[in-house]
């Protein structure tokens, strides 16, 4: 089955998600294939520049020229509300070998929002442009600032306004989450708004939200009038799809998931998150499920579980 609407230009993205997508699930979906950049789980700015190490931590992949083992570019996100300390942030992260830096405009978690970052800027068009060219004028030219937005916060009606000010500001690109902080991460997405705005902004704009398959990639890139895509979930429930939608690959078997699910473990037992592996494989379980079938009795065997050997046991069964 061939994609109508696909051009070979057509870029697809990780998308950063907290506590879910460290360096070693970018490891691993990078390696299977398919993604053009990947960006990292945000970090939180407040009124330092904050240590090489922290960046090393969230995103160790800087150690390696910024590239995932695959030799896929990992661009950091930073999160905050003061203009200045993300500008001299964003110097950082980029000196240290992130590929552009992205500005997280879109996080709708209550901490976050109520010490003014993340989504809540959306209310303040102002706010926005003056993070952007802060960030802009500090980061060498050739170096991307990207931009992750969501429509709005409790409506659509600065949607534009805010993407037009992303723009004026000096923005390299918009990754837009194609739904209100209210909407949460409900279904549907409304990718028609992306259309609008690609209406009156001229950058590069990024359809993100809801795209699970081959077919909603297709009508995503139809409505929103967008080529470029940035998947979350959707990669985590098939860790094979942007090589579904780049290259309409098989999905995945289940099998074939099971060893990827023994070499997360290897992964992360061997790695540094240890400790973590037996909630973050849980976690990913619970993203599987929508997909297969076979993932909802695994994650019924290994629910109480709280030592990675004894779900090394299970996923071995
Ligand atoms: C658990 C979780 C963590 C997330 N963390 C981030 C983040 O750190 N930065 C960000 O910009 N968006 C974050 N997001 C939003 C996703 O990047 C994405 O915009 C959203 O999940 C919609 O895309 P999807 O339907 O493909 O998952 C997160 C989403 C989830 C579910």
């Amino acid at each position: 089955m061939t994609a109508p609407d696909l051009q070979s230009s057509a870029r697809l993205i990780l998308a950063p998600m907290e506590g879910v997508v460290d360096h070693l699930m970018r490891d691993m979906l990078t390696r299977i294939g398919g993604f053009d950049l990947c960006v990292t789980e945000f970090v939180r700015i407040v009124d330092q520049l904050l240590p090489a190490k922290v960046y090393h931590r969230m995103c160790p992949e800087l150690h390696q020229g910024g590239l995932t083992p695959a030799g896929t570019p990992v661009r950091v996100q930073l999160l905050g509300q003061d203009p200045d300390w993300l500008a001299e942030n964003a110097r950082q992260a980029v000196e240290l070998g992130s590929h552009g830096v992205d500005l997280n405009f879109g996080c709708p978690a209550k901490t976050v929002n109520k010490s003014k970052g993340g989504a809540v800027l959306l209310k303040e068009t102002d706010s926005l442009y003056r993070i952007v060219s802060a960030v802009r004028a500090a980061v060498p030219a050739q170096q991307p600032v990207t931009a992750k937005m969501r429509l709005g916060f409790e409506d659509k009606s600065l949607a534009i306004a805010n993407a037009q000010a992303l723009e004026a500001a000096g923005a390299s690109q918009i990754a837009i989450h194609a739904r209100t902080k209210v909407e949460g991460y409900n279904p549907p997405a409304y990718w028609d708004w992306i259309a609008r705005i690609r209406g009156v902004v001229q950058i590069p704009l990024v359809a993100n939200g809801e795209i699970w398959s081959l077919a909603d990639a297709q009508r995503c890139r139809l409505e929103s009038r967008c080529q470029d895509l940035m998947l979350g979930r959707g990669a985590l429930a098939l860790p094979n799809l942007a090589r579904v939608i780049k290259q309409q690959a098989e999905p995945m078997s289940w099998e074939q998931v099971r060893a990827l699910l023994s070499r997360y473990s290897g992964y992360e037992i061997y790695g540094d998150k240890g400790k973590y592996y037996p909630n973050r494989v849980k976690q990913w379980l619970g993203y599987l499920k929508r997909q297969y079938p076979q993932a909802i009795e695994l994650f019924a065997r290994i629910h109480t579980l709280q030592r990675a050997e004894d779900i090394l046991v299970q996923l071995a069964a």
